[in-house]
């Protein structure tokens, strides 16, 4: 247990999530957290179980260690400039926010101001994240600080900023382009032989079968494709069906138009 107080601006679908999986962790207990939003009606359940609760952001973060900022990026310049003055130099920002840089974020706090960006996705909830951070190299010294945050809710890879929105698209957009996929699979399975809930929990755990062996044996996709390729067999027979068709073209086509958008999510005052 820590003793670490970390406030998180804009406690939507992103910033509970990390709660969650912090509290999941048995390193952070629920009051280390203040949680904001202005419809704090949302966050009962949160305070029910000894998250502090805030309407007013400039009071959120008086004590914290660590403010989290999980706002969407349209709201973001509004949440800066509320805040400006009030951010000490000895805190530290981590932006979560889309497409706003470490310099827009201190254009309007102050220079001064440590700030770290740090690009999870929703399976933080169960500490299962894929978290990249960056920043600018001025203030490379708090990278471990929040390395080591969210190490306890997933792995990390720390990056150059400019790759933040690429990895925005593959990991954390990534998530929904895996899910519809595997939403894709279990609607074969309804069609050929299932019912719609045992053919998605099959269809979800081989998923996660074939992300586990890459994973465990740090292979490439094809070398494990080719151990259940039969020859004539009805493995290639389905593939190159979904490959005429577009699999991987249209997969890589996704990815790269949103990382063109999460380019194109912010827009400077
Ligand atoms: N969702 C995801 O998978 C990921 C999201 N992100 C980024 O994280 C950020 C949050 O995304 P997400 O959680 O999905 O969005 P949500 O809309 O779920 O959460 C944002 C929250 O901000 C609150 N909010 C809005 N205005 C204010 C304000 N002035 N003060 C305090 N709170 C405010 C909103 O609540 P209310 O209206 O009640 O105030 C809302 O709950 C975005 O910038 C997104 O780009 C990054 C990676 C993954
Ligand atoms: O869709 C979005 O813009 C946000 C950013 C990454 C995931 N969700």
């Amino acid at each position: 247990m820590v003793n670490t107080k970390i406030t998180i601006i804009g406690a939507g679908n992103l910033g509970t999530s990390l709660v969650k999986g912090l509290v999941e962790s048995k390193i952070y207990t629920p009051q280390n957290f203040v949680l904001t939003r202005r419809n704090t009606t949302k966050l009962s359940s949160f305070k029910e179980i000894g998250c502090e609760i805030a309407i007013n952001n400039i009071e959120a973060v008086t004590n914290a260690n660590i403010i989290i900022l999980a706002v969407l990026p349209q709201k973001i310049n509004e949440v800066l400039n509320e805040l400006k003055g009030s951010i000490k130099e000895d805190q530290l920002v981590v932006s979560l926010v889309s497409g706003v840089k470490v310099k827009n974020i201190q254009n309007i706090l102050g220079s001064t101001i440590p700030v770290v960006r740090a690009m999870p996705n929703t399976a933080i909830a169960i500490r299962e994240s894929m978290t990249c951070i960056a920043t600018t190299s001025n203030w490379n010294e708090k990278l471990p600080e929040v390395e080591d945050l969210f190490k306890l809710v997933g792995e990390t890879i720390v990056i150059n900023e400019e790759q933040m929105t690429s990895a925005t698209a593959l990991c954390a957009c990534g998530i929904a382009f895996f899910l519809r996929a595997i939403r894709a699979a279990s609607q074969g399975g309804n069609e050929i032989d299932f019912h719609a809930n045992e053919a998605l929990k099959m269809a979800a755990q081989t998923a996660k079968g074939a992300a586990s062996l890459l994973i465990a044996n740090n292979s490439h996709p094809e070398d494990e494709i080719d151990k259940v390729t039969s020859p004539k067999g009805c493995t290639i027979a389905g593939l190159n069906e979904m490959e005429h068709n577009g699999f991987s073209s249209s997969f890589i086509k996704g990815i790269t138009i949103s990382a063109k958008q999460a380019k194109d999510l912010y827009t400077e005052e």
